[in-house]
């Protein structure tokens, strides 16, 4: 038995390792030359892009904060009313804090829930009044979020095999892949990793529009983009800009909201809406229709200004003074007044285009509308490869812990180097038990709470387009980072065992060497939990040692278990330090023979068990325990995944609302004020 529990941790890495060697033997994702890349393009080029075209209509979306006691705090949209249409880039424009953000949100129905925010409006899409919460839409946010170990392409034939149908065979998938590739220029780069803060990769411009690449794959109607250009620079923000307004000319409806644009991104766009504190002052038509509206109002945009320079200007409230900021809301309580009069303006331009669902241009529906998507085993298999790919190739960090784990275990070993069988070596044998424990454990929670929370924004956001499902994710997770995790408390084990001269059997160097594998494992699940448990990285950081303390304290060495205060003794039974220092201490102790002087010497390591209050366990008994906690917190992390994935506002179609205001009323409302079609 003793054998049995030594090779665990060795039963284990041989295990993941045969299989993800296995798994990945095969072919990984085809890199075709350019030349074949550019006639596979123009194949799909030849078939089309299957877009269907949407119109959308809001009408009247307030969104209000309220507080405990019900009384409204603050108005972050009051009556929005608006609409975007196939074929153009509609821009929302405001000063910071304007609620473009928050407009956006609620049409891609991403709106996070709050407990005190009442959303209402109404939303058509096609002239149909619907909820914007059954959407599947294209959303590119500011931040954009990817795997770090993968390259570009790796990254869209990942995000592709997930959310293409299962019909569609390898070739055409690959095809499809390298069409995107052209089409968002990533074609350079379409072999160079995404990176991230620690290892550069790919610019700020190109992670942009991979975003947009992993969001066309799905051909979604309406693509939704959060000031798409932050952080970017000129030429970049040029590009991504350009990227979009060929996609609205390709027919898909694009919603965008912008930070002052320069002026060749300005004229890029369609039609314009102008948000000041939550209030629309201008929606329309973008370039000369806007500058004319404000010049019959007396403002005039000089020769050779940025328009969108010049908007920004007349819409911001100046609080660089008492004088100018009553000047300047006065400013923008006429505009909000004289905007919400004119809306009859733009009447009768074009209202049938809008009010009827036309025949998609290019046959077909969003590619994965109607398609069957893979089943539970495809998705952990394309999961697993993810995640190997994550785990083994991030050199850097794997060089980092490596080089840790050594340096510890020298340290380590030199302060208790070549331990022997005086009576004090029993005091030192049980402090290196104890910092062994503790430094596996910190090591592997401290890697976890670091990486994990970012991760999980990722997946949320791919479980809430609905590529995937939790189980498997997390299955391919553990699966994968078996042999990198088990690694580092190996070497570290195998250094420090000789240095101290721990008891010297290779049964028990094996066992030594599972408990800590073990351990570790449980630490990095309590990263899990922890980073499952709150938002961020910053409060799992926060939180994730301050609970190992406690685990700490109770984790046999500072307070026997006989002498835990009745309300404390579950502690210890939770304790992954304790079961790890207990399985250590009987595995070092057990059969020990010390010298002795006097009388009340210590002469066996049973005694020194028994004295520590372990001892009528084994190691077997309390690797179990071990291994229980371990299994509970994985359990744990995936029912608090599950409990606290993202949860949206819904901007939900009430008939009551339309039938109060007339429903015929209210679309006539929106129909006025809709820009033309050219
Ligand atoms: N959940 C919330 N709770 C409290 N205030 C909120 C919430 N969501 C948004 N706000 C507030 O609503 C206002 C509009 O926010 P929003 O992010 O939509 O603005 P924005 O125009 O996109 O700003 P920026 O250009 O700076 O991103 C801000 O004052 C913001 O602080």
């Amino acid at each position: 038995m003793k054998q049995l529990n030594a090779n665990i941790g060795v039963l284990l890495v041989a295990a993941a390792t045969t299989l993800a060697v296995r798994l990945f033997s095969g072919k990984r994702a085809r890199v075709e030359d350019d030349e074949n890349s550019d006639k596979s393009v123009k194949d799909v080029e030849k078939a089309g892009t299957p877009v269907e075209p949407v119109t959308l209509k809001w009408h009247n979306i307030t969104c209000i904060l309220k507080n405990k006691s019900g009384k409204q705090v603050k108005e972050l949209l009051k009556n929005a009313s608006g609409a975007a249409k196939a074929g153009r880039l509609l821009a929302i424009m405001g000063p910071s804090g304007s609620g473009k953000t928050t407009l956006l949100n609620i049409l891609a129905g991403q709106l996070p829930a709050a407990p005190h925010m009442k959303l209402t409006g109404l939303l058509y899409v096609n002239g149909t009044p619907c909820s914007s919460a059954n959407q599947k839409w294209a959303y590119i946010r500011q931040e954009d979020l990817f795997f770090s170990q993968l390259t570009v392409r790796e990254t869209l034939s990942l995000a592709a095999e997930l959310q293409l149908p299962y019909s569609m065979s390898g070739p055409a998938r690959e095809k499809y892949v390298e069409e995107l590739l052209s089409r968002l220029g990533l074609v350079s780069c379409a072999d160079t990793r995404v990176g991230d803060e620690k290892v550069r990769g790919i610019s700020g411009g190109e992670r942009k529009r991979l975003s947009i690449a992993c969001e066309l794959i799905a051909s979604p109607s309406v693509i939704f983009a959060d000031e798409p250009t932050t952080g970017l620079d000129a030429f970049q923000a040029e590009q991504v800009m350009e990227t979009l307004r060929k996609l609205a000319k390709d027919g898909h409806t694009i919603i965008c909201s912008i930070h002052q644009p320069r002026g060749s991104i300005y004229f890029k766009f369609d039609d314009l809406m102008l948000l000041s504190e939550g209030t629309l002052i201008y929606w329309g038509r973008a370039q000369d229709e806007a500058l004319t509206y404000f010049d019959e109002l007396g403002y005039k945009c000089p020769e050779h200004v940025n328009p969108a320079e010049f908007f920004a200007d007349l819409i911001s409230v100046d609080f660089s003074s008492p004088e100018n900021e009553s000047s300047s809301r006065k400013r923008v309580a006429s505009l909000v007044a004289t905007f919400t009069k004119k809306k009859g303006l733009l009447a009768g331009m074009d209202i049938t285009v809008y009010n009827t669902t036309r025949e998609p241009s290019i046959s077909g529906k969003g590619v994965t509308s109607a398609a069957k998507k893979h089943g539970w085993l495809k998705h952990f298999k394309l999961l697993l490869k993810r995640a190997w790919w994550q785990a083994t190739r991030d050199g850097p960090t794997n060089k980092v812990r490596s080089r840790m784990s050594v340096a510890s275990a020298i340290i380590f070993g030199s302060i208790f180097w070549r331990m022997g069988l005086i009576q004090s070596a029993i005091q030192d044998r049980m402090g290196l038990l104890q910092v062994a424990a503790i430094n596996t454990a910190m090591s592997g929670l401290i890697k976890t709470v670091n990486v994990f929370p970012k991760e999980r924004a990722i997946v949320d956001r791919e479980r809430a387009k609905g590529n995937y499902s939790l189980g498997p994710y997390l299955g391919a997770k553990l699966l994968a980072e078996i042999p990198v995790g088990a690694a580092f408390p190996l070497l570290f084990g195998s250094i420090l065992y000789p240095m101290a001269r721990l008891n010297p059997v290779l049964s028990r160097f094996g066992n030594f060497a599972s408990i800590v594998t073990v351990e570790s494992f449980a630490a990095s699940a309590m990263g899990l939990t922890v980073g499952a448990m709150v938002p961020t990285t910053e409060a799992a950081v926060a939180l994730g040692p301050s609970l190992m303390t406690v685990f700490i304290v109770f984790g046999g060495y500072y307070v026997n278990s006989g002498n835990t205060p009745v309300i404390f003794r579950w502690i210890p039974q939770v304790s992954l330090i304790r079961w790890a220092f207990q399985a250590l201490c009987i595995n070092e102790f057990r059969g020990l023979k010390f010298e002795c002087h006097n009388s009340y010497d210590l002469r066996t390591g049973e005694q020194v068990l028994e004295r520590m209050g372990f001892g009528g366990s084994s190691v077997r008994e309390s690797l179990t325990q071990e291994g229980r906690i371990l299994l509970f917190l994985y359990w744990t992390t995936y029912i608090l995944l599950q409990k606290n994935k993202p949860r949206y506002q819904e901007l939900k179609f009430s008939s009551d609302f339309a039938h109060s205001s007339s429903d015929a009323e209210l679309l006539t409302t929106v129909n006025e004020a809709l820009p033309s079609t050219d």
